[in-house]
């Protein structure tokens, strides 16, 4: 499992300070919220400890199962769902799944079919992504995550677009699937990280004055 070391993080877009001096050690295997109002740095410090974006000062360090994880190496471990990452729009659900499988493990025991069930999209099948309704993708970006086999799994925003069905199906993947997996949810909305054992607060990590 992942242990992630925040240490004295800063990231700055511009002359505006996003967050500033963050040292947090995210444990291995744990649950954590990065919480904040709109606008606090919630998706920048997510994309930074993914390595989709730079960071300004500090560092991370990623640790599995005790040994240290070089920053480039990083993506190979991960899994993230987020609004602003697209689908590949053209593939139908089978030749995604067939896709993003090339890249990482799927979790023990579970088929495309076995995915498609659990998804409740199973009568898409041939269907192109670009076809789907927005809860039908949030919920293949979800599983996509949730069923690959991977110790570090990102989620931000994770029931945008889901009905209450969509977001209680959420919770039972998380809890069936979530388990032995460090994982960080960015949200404002705490049914979507009750469960989390963790916050990060960002509006803790703010700096006063600007450059
Ligand atoms: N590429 C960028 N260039 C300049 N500023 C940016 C960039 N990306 C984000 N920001 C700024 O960083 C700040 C934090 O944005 P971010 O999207 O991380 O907030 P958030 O907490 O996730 O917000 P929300 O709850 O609305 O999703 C905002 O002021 C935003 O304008």
């Amino acid at each position: 499992m992942i242990e992630i070391k925040l240490k004295g993080l800063g990231k700055r877009f511009q002359y505006d300070w996003i967050f500033k001096n963050l040292n947090y050690n995210i444990s291995s295997g744990s649950t954590s919220a990065i919480t904040g109002s709109n606008g606090s740095g919630k998706s920048t410090l997510l994309k930074c400890i993914s390595g989709i974006n730079p960071f300004t000062e500090g560092q991370i360090e990623y640790n599995l199962n005790g040994k240290e994880i070089p920053a480039s190496d990083i993506f190979k471990y991960l899994v993230i769902s987020a609004p602003y990452l697209e689908l590949p729009e053209e593939l139908s659900l089978t030749e995604l799944l067939k896709f993003h499988f090339k890249f990482k493990d799927p979790i023990h025991d579970l088929d495309f079919g076995g995915m498609m069930r659990k998804m409740y999209l199973e009568e898409h099948r041939n269907k192109s992504i670009y076809q789907f309704s927005s809860g039908m993708k949030q919920r293949l970006k979800l599983g996509l995550c949730l069923f690959s086999d991977v110790p570090l799994v990102l989620l931000d925003e994770p029931t945008s677009n889901l009905d209450e069905k969509g977001s209680n199906w959420y919770l039972e993947m998380i809890g069936e699937f979530g388990k032995n997996k460090t994982i960080l949810i960015c949200s404002n909305d705490s049914k979507e990280y009750n469960f989390c054992k963790h916050h990060i607060h960002l509006e803790d990590y703010k700096l006063i004055q600007k450059l």
